[in-house]
């Protein structure tokens, strides 16, 4: 729990995080955040409101931490009248408040909080401060048509699940997903058609994934999906539930049906100690290939 920040803490913490110092500001207008200061969410920022506040690395929790070694339920934060305080739910790698292991722990302002290999912070932010840091981490990380993570971002975190899968010896599954003849669609339909394919493709492969996978266009009518610890045949499955789902849906652009389908080729590997990302996606990007050319509309596995 962090105390509200007197004048003295303000300008001590605008200081560490590079703002101007603003001696006079009103403190009653600051409200709490959680800041991600590493990893490959770093510089997202969460508001706390009065009620607990569960971290961890499953769908369901209120602060999802996409770092493989933060527990599915690993920890939460309490925002009661002027205090934040941070408990750990048993977690397997442990809370972590300025290098000292933490069951339950009343957060200061300048607390460095651990889990996993990521680092947060609580801040006091005014709302508009916040809206601004946050389009900045939109502009950074997402693809700004689809909103969708752009493939920078998508890079860092696979290499992170990478990491993980290596020290745990599990499956990673890389599956591109690439629009048939969109060339055609452009010309027949017009670009803002075409964008318009692109943004409904995104919510659909979106819709299709567990929170815990990461979905990011990859090019231009090109999208790369990131999944965790799945057998072939269930990520062959999901390929053909995503094209059918795909070659099903009425796009429409203006009142004009326009029909789109989708090539996909799917890497799904054990992964050793020598495995690299680059030669999963490139596999992948080969049964793209293949999809292509056996007739688009279609799936092409490589299992390892
Ligand atoms: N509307 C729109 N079109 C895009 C965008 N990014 C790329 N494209 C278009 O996507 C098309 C891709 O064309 P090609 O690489 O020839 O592939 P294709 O026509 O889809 O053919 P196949 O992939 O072989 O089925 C090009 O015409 C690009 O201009 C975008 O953001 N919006």
């Amino acid at each position: 729990m962090t105390t509200p920040p007197d004048k003295t803490q303000l300008i001590l913490s605008n200081t560490l995080i590079g703002k101007l110092s603003e001696n006079s500001r009103d403190t009653s207008e600051l409200e709490p955040y959680l800041v991600v200061l590493s990893g490959s969410d770093q510089g997202k920022q969460y508001k706390l409101h009065h009620h607990q506040h569960v971290l961890g690395r499953e769908p369901a929790v209120d602060i999802l931490i996409p770092d493989p070694k933060v527990s599915r339920r690993h920890g939460r934060l309490w925002v009661q009248n002027q205090h934040i305080l941070l408990e750990d739910l048993n977690s397997t790698n442990g809370t972590y408040v300025n290098g000292k292991r933490v069951a339950k722990h009343k957060l200061e302002l300048l607390d460095r909080i651990l889990l996993g290999d990521t680092y947060l912070k609580i801040d006091y932010k005014r709302a508009n401060e916040a809206k601004s840091e946050q389009a900045l981490y939109a502009a950074a990380n997402l693809d700004a048509m689809t909103n969708i993570l752009n493939r920078n971002a998508f890079m860092l975190r696979a290499q992170q699940e990478l990491s993980f899968c290596k020290r745990n010896e599990t499956r990673l599954t890389v599956m591109m997903c690439d629009a048939d003849h969109f060339k055609r669609t452009n010309d027949n339909f017009g670009h803002l058609a075409g964008d318009q394919v692109l943004k409904e493709l995104a919510k659909i492969l979106n819709a299709e994934m567990r929170q815990e996978d990461f979905l990011a266009r990859y090019g231009g009518e090109e999208f790369i999906m990131l999944l965790r610890d799945i057998s072939s045949d269930a990520a062959t499955t999901l390929a053909e539930r995503i094209r059918l789902t795909v070659m099903r849906h009425a796009f429409q652009y203006q009142n004009q049906p326009i029909p789109t389908t989708l090539s996909i080729g799917v890497c799904s590997c054990r992964i050793m100690a020598d495995t690299s990302l680059e030669a999963i996606i490139q596999a992948a990007d080969d049964a793209l290939y293949r999809a292509k050319k056996n007739g688009r509309n279609r799936v092409e596995i490589d299992a390892r």
